[in-house]
């Protein structure tokens, strides 16, 4: 007998989020790079770390609230940046904003969005005037386009820059490749791309972008500055030099360089070398509050969720994407309670532990 309620858990949303979406946009969301192997990774890495609870700590039901890089957050999780929501529903990232907004979570909205940055800030901002929205850039070679995006972002009210370091290629998406996935359905256009025509093809992803460019987004705007897709300690000790703002250790939901580690394995190493001058945010394979409450214990300010959202908009738009927040909000509250933790910030690293040892 079906469901009469919907989707209880993330991985609900995404059965009947593959049951309402063209297969090919599915696969498009769902897959990785190559083998999947570090796609499947990500999940696989939270399942085998185990929590271990403390008790009769008589701390009262936890608080979610916290900041993350200055911004107050109704929780410690944000929306990763994942392009081309109207692939998912018509509602697209205007769906989106709305729900982050009335759930009171950063998004960070995509360069490759199928909506102009303009119309998601103020969509977001109808829903709360203080809604935050962050804004992800792929640094393209032509500075003096990526310099329009930039001061599109930033008039648009866009408090961050994301700053995606992962790409200097594109990943090889070989369920794409089979599907002749490779340009979005008539109609759809990346709205932030207008000045170079719209067309995601127009979109370089180059293996000369360098700390050189850095120093150059450095120059040119006061935003503050967050490196997307840093898995090595070095790289994460020179991203605190340079001046970077924040860093989300990331590995692109696996969309990138296959076989890199889970990304909530490299948390503590790069939580080692940032000694916590700088916030750091987690995402690849967050499912579940219990996953989001690893991520804090091992060194996170905040986890970002970006397939789950996907989910939630396939299914019923606004209403499916706030309820993916729900759930996830729901479980965390469950899962922190349950670990004997009253906030965000006081998780202790020694409630994580790899397979049941020590
Ligand atoms: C369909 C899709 C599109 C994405 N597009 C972007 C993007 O445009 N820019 C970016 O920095 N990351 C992009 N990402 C990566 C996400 O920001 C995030 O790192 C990843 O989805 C996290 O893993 P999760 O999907 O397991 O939560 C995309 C991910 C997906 C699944
Ligand atoms: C040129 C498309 C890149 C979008 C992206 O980052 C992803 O699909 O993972």
């Amino acid at each position: 007998m079906k469901s009469v309620r919907g989707p209880v858990n993330v991985r609900e949303f995404e059965h009947a989020a593959r049951d309402a979406l063209d297969p090919v946009f599915y696969d498009y969301f769902a897959s990785g790079a190559q083998d999947e192997v570090t796609t499947a990774a990500n999940e696989a890495a939270f399942r085998r770390l185990c929590l271990v609870p403390r008790v009769l700590r008589g701390l009262g039901p936890p608080g979610l609230e916290t900041t993350v890089l200055g911004h107050r957050t109704s929780m410690p999780l944000l929306m990763a940046p994942t392009a081309f929501h109207r692939l998912a529903h018509p509602g697209a990232e205007l769906a989106t904003a709305r729900a982050a907004a009335g759930a009171g979570v950063v998004m960070i909205a995509a360069m490759l969005a199928t909506t102009a940055i303009e119309e998601v800030a103020g969509e977001a901002r109808k829903v709360d005037e203080n809604a935050a929205l962050w804004f992800q850039l792929y640094v393209q070679p032509d500075l003096g386009f990526t310099e329009a995006v930039v001061r599109r972002a930033e008039a648009a009210g866009c408090t961050a820059l994301v700053v995606t370091v992962d790409s200097p290629a594109l990943g090889r998406n070989e369920r794409g490749d089979r599907n002749g996935f490779h340009d979005l359905p008539p109609g759809m256009r990346c709205e932030n791309l207008r000045e170079i025509g719209g067309d995601v093809r127009g979109v370089v992803l180059s293996p000369e972008i360098s700390w050189r460019h850095l120093d150059w987004l450095r120059g040119i705007t006061g935003l503050p500055i967050v490196l997307k897709g840093v898995l090595h300690p070095e790289d994460a000790r020179l991203a605190v030099r340079r001046g970077v703002d924040g860093l989300i250790v990331s590995n692109h939901g696996g969309r990138q360089l296959d076989t890199t580690p889970a990304s909530i394995d490299r948390l503590p190493v790069i939580a080692d070398a940032v000694g916590g001058e700088i916030p750091l945010v987690l995402d690849g394979g967050v499912r579940r509050g219990t996953d989001v409450v690893k991520a804090l214990a091992l060194g996170a300010s905040a986890a970002a969720v970006g397939r789950p959202v996907l989910w939630g908009l396939a299914v019923d738009g606004e209403d499916g994407v706030a309820r993916v927040l729900s759930l996830l909000r729901a479980e965390l509250v469950n899962a922190l309670t349950l670990c004997g933790c009253d906030s965000p910030l006081s998780v202790p690293r020694d409630l994580v532990v790899e397979g049941g040892g020590r």
